[in-house]
């Protein structure tokens, strides 16, 4: 048992290490200038893992369609990384290329976190993209709801922009759920830069009803 879990936590280093260098590359690609010859061979060289990669392809089943970790043997959510709980997420998930280098930890009720944007998410001049920004307030206010016990899905997400936030900058995380009224999560958050709040968030999760409910 200890075996199959230290194969596991080794599989998933790989898994964690060939994502980071996918994650890379994208960067690189995004912010790059490089000549023609250069981005064809390093055409081809994509070409090539892509190759290796293609006859493992699964499709339309389990983990290959969700980004939570529930068949995925030795992948828990540990308190000290929260992002354990969704491995395969776009925002968080360790084991996704395109999701930025995000941590999120428990801290008694609540969530706290940190993340720097690459370019790679840039929407104005140095800042990071709304969006991602939304993207990145939803999971972290999930984060709130799965620490308090009762995860749901999101209902309504609302976004405050108060100042721009960053590139290539440690942003602060923090989320907290308020309060639990029959279904409804009501969850808030914010990002800051140098104590600064950025963007906050106010977040109202369903959760899926059960027998308990009717
Ligand atoms: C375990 C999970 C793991 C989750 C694991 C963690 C994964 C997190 C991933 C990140 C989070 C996401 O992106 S989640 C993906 C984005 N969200 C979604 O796709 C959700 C799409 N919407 C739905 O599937 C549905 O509308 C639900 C599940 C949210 C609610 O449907 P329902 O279960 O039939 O609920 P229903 O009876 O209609 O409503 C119950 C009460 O909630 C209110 N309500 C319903 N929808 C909304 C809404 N959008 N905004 C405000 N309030 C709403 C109703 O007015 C009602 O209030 P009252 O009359 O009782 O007062």
């Amino acid at each position: 048992m200890e075996f199959q879990q230290e194969e596991a936590a080794k599989d998933r280093d790989l898994v964690e290490a060939v994502n980071r260098e996918a994650g890379e590359l994208i960067r690189l690609l995004r912010c790059s200038q490089a000549p023609d010859q250069v981005l064809a061979t390093a055409t081809e060289h994509i070409q090539a893992a892509m190759k290796s990669l293609a006859p493992y392809l699964r499709q339309g089943e389990g983990w290959s369609t969700i980004s939570i970790a529930s068949d995925t043997p030795g992948l828990g959510w540990l308190e000290d990384d929260l992002t354990r709980c969704m491995p395969y997420s776009p925002v968080s998930g360790t084991c996704n290329p395109v999701a930025p280098p995000i941590r999120m930890w428990r801290d008694g009720d609540e969530v706290r976190g940190e993340v720097v944007f690459s370019p790679t998410y840039a929407g104005p001049p140095n800042s990071v993209h709304g969006g991602i920004i939304a993207a990145v307030f939803d999971e972290l206010l999930s984060m709130a709801n799965v620490i308090s016990g009762n995860a749901g899905f999101t209902g309504t997400l609302s976004i405050r922009y108060q100042r721009h936030t960053p590139l290539d900058r440690p942003i602060e995380l923090w989320a907290v759920n308020e309060r639990t009224s029959g279904r409804k999560l009501f969850c808030r958050g914010e990002m800051r830069v140098d104590g600064q709040v950025t963007a906050s968030a106010e977040g109202l999760f369903i959760r899926p009803a059960t027998q308990m409910d009717s």
